[in-house]
């Protein structure tokens, strides 16, 4: 028959529990942060007082939704560079200056890849916005920006950016529409 462990015995049970809990915890994280791929992506915005210009995306990530102009950073190009170079393809925009505004992380539940959005925006270009295969640019109204249409977590950072603010955030999304978990910070530098 057992017999009733004694108050230290069950002490010392508990420990060796959480023990085991908090090794299993860190040994699954750093699993996960082995096999967490991050794709460095860029968005930009140009700006001019009152109005912001957004793109329609015609295809691929995204398509069908309003957004900045953007993509996938490429090998041995800095961000910026990066970010300057999609924004030209996309809607024949240059660049001749960029302000950093924000840093997200994006999360895909079951998807081991993080995006790592680099935003930026622009008062200082050249060239009228053209459409292309990828993008159909238009101007819209700071207050009628058309948040129904776009990614659900560009509501939530957006104000920062229109005012100015820099930003950190995080979004986990559950396929292309819910928000599971986020959170945003803002920074306390202005960027205009
Ligand atoms: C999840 N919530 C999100 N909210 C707001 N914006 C988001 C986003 N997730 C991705 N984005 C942006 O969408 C573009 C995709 O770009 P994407 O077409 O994949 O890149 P790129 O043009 O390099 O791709 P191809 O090489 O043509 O496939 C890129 O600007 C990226 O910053």
């Amino acid at each position: 028959m057992e017999r009733a462990l004694s108050t230290e015995e069950i002490k010392k049970e508990r420990h060796q529990e959480n023990e085991k809990a908090l090794r299993d915890k860190l040994m699954s994280s750093s699993h996960q942060s082995s096999m967490a791929m991050k794709k460095v992506l860029t968005l930009v915005f140009v700006r001019e007082p009152g109005r912001i210009l957004l793109g329609m995306k015609k295809r691929g990530f995204g398509q069908g939704r309003w957004n900045g102009f953007g993509g996938k950073v490429e090998k041995g190009e800095s961000i910026t560079d990066g970010a300057k170079r999609e924004l030209l393809e996309e809607c024949g925009v240059t660049a001749k200056s960029l302000n950093e505004v924000g840093l997200i992380n994006f999360e895909f539940v079951g998807d081991p890849v993080i995006l790592e959005v680099h935003v930026f925006d622009t008062w200082d270009y050249m060239n009228s916005p053209v459409e292309t295969e990828e993008m159909r640019p238009q101007w819209y109204g700071e207050k009628e920006v058309p948040f129904g249409e776009m990614w659900p977590d560009d509501e939530y950072w957006f104000p920062h950016m229109l005012n100015g603010k820099k930003f950190e955030a995080y979004y986990k999304f559950e396929g292309m529409d819910k928000i599971l978990d986020s959170w945003i910070k803002e920074k306390t530098e202005q960027t205009s």
